[in-house]
């Protein structure tokens, strides 16, 4: 029988202590933590995550501003527009949700705002600080810093488990790669190009899936007690939400699986409150 991980209890919990840390800040500095968050265009999945932020930032008592950009917006306003929020001392994380539409290269957007402020970790210079362990801080991609708080919470330890990555977006494969290898996990990424995918999975202690491909993994591509962590926020037959993983049929199988929706969904975001006031503490410690 699998262990269920409960990204949305687990949520909960971390938002109450960010909400604590809040009231601190304020109580003990007169700090309230300022987030941006720019959307370009109107993809309704954005939008949706977007409102959640923004009302999740609201409820914590974090300064929360959405902006909504045109979709042909350029890269030149776009970019002007992050530089003033870079400019601006009562902001203290900068997001631009993606996908971004094709007249915008993302890697300049990440270039631009702050290091400081970027409270998605998606700058150089952070996403340099994650692969090489640095001992300071500095952010991390959420979904993949959400995902080691719940290895954290279930006591799965990393130290010498064989783990898969499949997906090697900027946003989750990469940086959760760097956070499982810092771990002391041996990790294979995997990608689209993977001949089969299932000669890697079905020896993994750990398999994290965020391909957004519906049943990519049953039964016969999972080894017996694997930890099965799933990023997928696909739309199945039945137009529900589901995984990557056929979750039903894996359950017997697993030693630990996190459902969706409830599962790395929520601790991406409660890991967004905890990392915009971190940027908050950490600016302050600076002397901002
Ligand atoms: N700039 C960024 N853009 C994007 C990121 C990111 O971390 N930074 N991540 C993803 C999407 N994402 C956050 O923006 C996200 C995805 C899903 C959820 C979530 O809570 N899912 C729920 C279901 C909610 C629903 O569909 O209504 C769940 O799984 O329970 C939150 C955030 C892409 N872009
Ligand atoms: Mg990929």
């Amino acid at each position: 029988m699998a262990t269920v991980i409960d990204g949305k209890a687990l949520a909960k919990k971390i938002n109450e202590q960010t909400t604590q840390r809040v009231e601190k800040l304020q109580a003990d500095y007169g700090i309230t933590p300022g987030l941006v968050v720019l959307i370009v265009g109107t993809d309704q999945a954005s939008e949706r995550y977007v409102r959640n932020k923004h009302r999740t930032a609201q409820r914590l008592g974090i300064n929360s501003i959405v902006r909504q950009l045109p979709v042909d917006i350029s890269e030149a306003e776009l970019l002007k527009i992050i530089q003033q929020y870079n400019n601006d001392p009562t902001i203290d994380g900068i997001l631009v949700q993606d996908p971004l539409p094709d007249q915008i290269n993302e890697k300049d957007v990440t270039r631009t705002i702050l290091p400081e402020k970027d409270v998605d970790g998606f700058h150089p210079v952070n996403v340099g600080k994650l692969f090489i362990d640095d001992s300071t801080k500095y952010p991390v991609s959420c979904t993949p810093k959400g995902i080691m708080t719940m290895f954290d919470e279930y006591g799965i330890s990393l130290k010498g488990k064989k783990a898969v990555m499949i997906g090697r977006s900027a946003i989750v494969g990469k940086p959760m790669a760097a956070l499982m290898i810092n771990a002391g996990a041996t990790v294979s990424i995997l990608n689209r190009y993977t001949p089969d995918i299932k000669d890697y999975t079905k020896d993994a202690d750990i398999i994290v899936s965020a391909t957004g491909q519906l049943h990519l993994l049953g039964p016969d591509a999972i080894k017996s007690g694997a930890v099965i962590i799933d990023v997928g926020q696909n739309m199945n037959e039945q137009g529900h939400l589901v995984g990557d993983v056929d979750y039903d049929d894996v359950f017997d199988k697993v030693g630990f699986i996190t459902p969706v929706p409830g599962g790395v969904g929520p601790m991406t975001i409660a890991t967004l409150m905890q990392q915009s006031v971190d940027l908050a503490e950490w600016g302050m410690q600076r002397g901002k």
